[in-house]
């Protein structure tokens, strides 16, 4: 199985390196493989989320201080690196003596930066292992070692047609906790397939402002029931696509996309858009019709939103506030939630995310998302309608979470949802009445370009 990393531009040599100095030596791609083991370290080590640590504006500066080619193959060695981290784990262990100690991680990083490169990515294995041991050199913590790097990296690259099938078919690459929780809520074949569908790159979804049928050919993709435009693989960048320039679209998961359609008719209507950014979904209510007040607490995604609207040639109010402190002047017709949650329905774009969060993270965001949701039904006119939504897997932030929710309010009341009501949504209905959708889901006959993100959405009526 090998990731091809050709989207990053035309293959580098060792010669269209030059411009990397590192140590004195300019040595031909030896920055990216360093800031790819420095943002490791900050995913695993630190727990910060890999999205922002290769943020184009606001990234690590070891990240933004690469080209954007070189930008792409950090980014694809990461992903790789997490997606597979328990094969590379395994992998690596049998050919150490002993296990590297707790402290040897800045090791560890190297050893599983180079590990991706040769497991899974176009990457020549002499230029993968060299560029390893010129940094395990380099670096004071683990010179020492970089015999040990050599040895086995070379072993790796010699036995992995032989090994990498077995080693991949012994573990599902999630940790316990992640593979403990998704069990106790889907039971252990679902979760099979849940975690399958992790280990495959997400398709590219579009929802459009017009005409799906039309940007399906264009794009390349099809029309899913949603009436979301999937692309398998993309050919090019997004922003090289055809109706980038002039906004016929935005990339949005086929899932992402149901919540903001869970109010039916929304013409004319004045629609609160709560955590807003970077606005998907206040595209989707503004396009029905909607008079939209984006609200969001970060400026810097704020002003991504409208960024994205200024292209969609759409427009809201947009209001930077804490929804906890948020006092609007007037209420709602209609208030959307689609809150901060744990993002365990993401894995397929961000494998970083079962690294990164803890099941402590998860109890914590359902305690945030209680408190959201008990301010979202305040601003709301009697009679009015509230979606609350999130893209976690986990039933504590989303079918437990509003079961309890309910049992504790008299403002609020189940609006379910029905079959037939809103189109291609019946296959993710529960008996609740709720919306759920899993990467598991929408099986297309190719795993590639099957699968949703994971969400939770469920509609109330407020008290008339
Ligand atoms: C899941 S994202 C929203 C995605 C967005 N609805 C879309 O479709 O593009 C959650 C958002 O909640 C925002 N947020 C987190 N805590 C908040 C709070 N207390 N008040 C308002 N917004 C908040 C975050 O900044 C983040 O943009």
């Amino acid at each position: 199985m090998v990731v091809s990393v050709a989207d990053r531009g035309p293959r580098r040599t060792v010669s269209d390196d030059q411009e990397h100095k590192d140590g004195g030596d300019f040595v031909a791609g030896l920055a990216a493989r360093k800031a790819a083991a420095r943002l490791l370290a900050a995913v695993i080590d630190a727990r910060t989320p890999l999205d922002g640590l290769t943020d184009h504006e606001n990234g690590h500066p070891q990240y933004k201080a690469l080209d954007l080619r070189d930008r792409g193959l950090v980014r694809a060695i990461l992903v790789t690196a997490l997606r597979y981290r328990m094969t590379i784990t395994g992998l690596l262990a049998r050919r150490l003596e002993k296990p590297l100690p707790p402290n040897a991680t800045a090791l560890s990083h190297i050893l599983h930066v180079a590990a991706a490169q040769i497991l899974f990515l176009d990457i020549p294995d002499s230029a993968a292992v060299d560029l390893a041991v010129t940094h395990a050199k380099s670096d004071p913590r683990t010179v020492r070692f970089s015999g040990l790097v050599n040895g086995v990296l070379r072993t790796l690259a010699r036995a992995k047609e032989t090994e990498l099938p077995a080693a991949l078919a012994a573990t599902d690459e999630a940790p316990k906790w992640f593979s403990d929780r998704l069990k106790a809520a889907y039971g252990p074949e679902k979760t099979r397939q849940i975690l399958a569908a992790h280990r495959l790159e997400a398709p590219v979804d579009f929802s459009v402002k017009a005409d799906p049928e039309l940007w399906a050919e264009r794009l390349g993709g099809i029309v899913l029931p949603t009436g979301t435009i999937r692309v398998e693989k993309l050919a090019n960048a997004v922003t090289e696509l055809p109706g980038f320039t002039e906004g016929a679209w935005w990339v949005q998961d086929a899932a992402a996309s149901l919540p903001a359609r869970l109010f039916g008719d929304v013409r004319g209507l004045r629609v609160a858009d709560l955590c807003a950014a970077p606005g998907g979904k206040t595209a989707q209510l503004v396009l029905a019709g909607a008079k939209v007040t984006a609200v969001d607490t970060s400026k810097n995604r704020l002003a991504r939103l409208a960024q994205n609207l200024d292209r969609l040639g759409l427009s809201a109010d947009i209001v930077q506030a804490d929804l906890t402190k948020y006092e609007p002047k007037e209420l709602f017709d209609a208030v959307l939630l689609d809150a901060p949650c744990s993002s365990t329905g993401t894995v397929r774009r961000h494998p970083d995310v079962p690294w990164t969060k803890t099941a402590a993270d998860v109890e914590k965001l359902a305690d945030l998302q209680r408190r959201l949701l008990a301010r979202a039904v305040t601003l709301v006119k009697p009679g009015g309608r509230v979606v609350f939504s999130n893209c976690s897997l986990d039933p504590i932030e989303g079918e437990d979470l509003y079961r309890a929710f309910l049992a504790g309010t008299a403002e609020a009341t189940n609006d379910p949802l029905r079959q037939g009501e809103i189109a291609g949504i019946d296959p993710f209905l529960t008996s609740q009445g709720t919306l759920r959708t899993t990467p598991a889901d929408l099986d297309l006959g190719a795993p590639k370009r099957s699968g949703l993100d994971g969400f939770f959405a469920a509609r109330m009526r407020i008290a008339g």
